[in-house]
């Protein structure tokens, strides 16, 4: 088990935005979390790539408790692509794929070159010749997050975390980049955990699913167990149909009527 989290608690004031959160993560499996707007699910992800650490109970990484490690060890393990970036200086594209690399830096040593060949190899692949190098601040919304995840890659760390970052995406990169994600876990055995909105991305990409709500988890599995109309109803207040062939989940839509009640 590569990350586990025991009675994890947050609030923020009087309102409790995670209660006991028990989970386990392995490697070689990709992860989605789903859950309504103000679940706790980015909450989570703050806490488990240490950015949040005023909450109670426990994170470990790889059996250490994360709150004993250095923040460049937490950065030598997990790579985050957020939901939001905000930029308040002109980096170049190449600027902000080394930094990636800033983790696996010797003390008051400069990149090697195994840094820089390794930023040339995803700039290469990601075509970021074809952008606007002036600045990342220049890039429209999608190319900006297909910069943060081509960072995550340069970062090389065994778990990756994807808060809603295929949110800018169009369907191409959307399918491009979780399908490299999807390769990394099945090749280089790392552990990718997603927040998801679109449930057929995450049906499609996943090995587990984690339904979140209310700052609790409701169920957790493979999509055999966790994918069936009373669960979808009781994370979304919905009802959903499930389509399958030969028993493989295909697609998820919502039911119409119910669609028109809510409105
Ligand atoms: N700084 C803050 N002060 C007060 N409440 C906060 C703060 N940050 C987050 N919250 C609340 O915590 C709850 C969980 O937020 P979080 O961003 O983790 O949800 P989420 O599941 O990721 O939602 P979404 O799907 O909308 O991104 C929300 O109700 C939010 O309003």
């Amino acid at each position: 088990m590569i990350l586990e989290t025991v009675n994890l608690n947050y609030s923020i004031n009087e309102h409790e935005i995670l209660k006991n959160v028990n989970l386990c993560f392995e490697e070689g499996k990709f992860y989605g979390i789903l859950g309504p707007n103000g679940a706790g699910k980015s909450t989570f992800i703050d806490i488990i790539s240490a950015i949040k650490n005023n909450y109670k109970g426990k994170v470990f990484l790889n059996g250490k408790n994360i709150k004993e490690l250095h923040l460049k060890e937490v950065a030598k393990m997990i790579s985050l692509v957020p939901q939001n970036f905000y930029l308040d200086f002109p980096f170049s594209i190449k600027e902000i794929l080394l930094m990636g690399r800033h983790p696996h830096k010797k003390f008051l040593k400069g990149y090697s070159e195994e840094d820089y060949l390794m930023v040339d190899k995803i700039y290469n692949k990601f075509n970021f010749n074809l952008l606007n190098n002036n600045s990342v601040m220049e890039l429209s919304g999608g190319e900006k997050q297909r910069v943060f995840f081509a960072k995550a890659l340069v970062q090389d760390t065994p778990i990756v975390l994807l808060d809603e970052s295929t949110s800018n995406l169009d369907i191409y990169y959307t399918h491009m980049l979780l399908k490299d994600m999807k390769n990394l876990v099945k090749t280089q055995n790392k552990t990718v955990i997603s927040i998801f909105h679109d449930i057929n991305c995450a049906i499609n990409y996943c090995d587990e699913l984690i339904f979140m709500k209310n700052g609790q988890i409701i169920t957790k599995g493979p999509l055999s167990e966790t994918i069936n109309e009373d669960n979808l109803f009781n994370l979304y207040n919905m009802n959903f149909k499930i389509f399958k062939n030969k028993n493989k989940i295909i697609s998820i839509i919502p039911e119409e009527e119910n669609l028109y009640e809510k409105i």
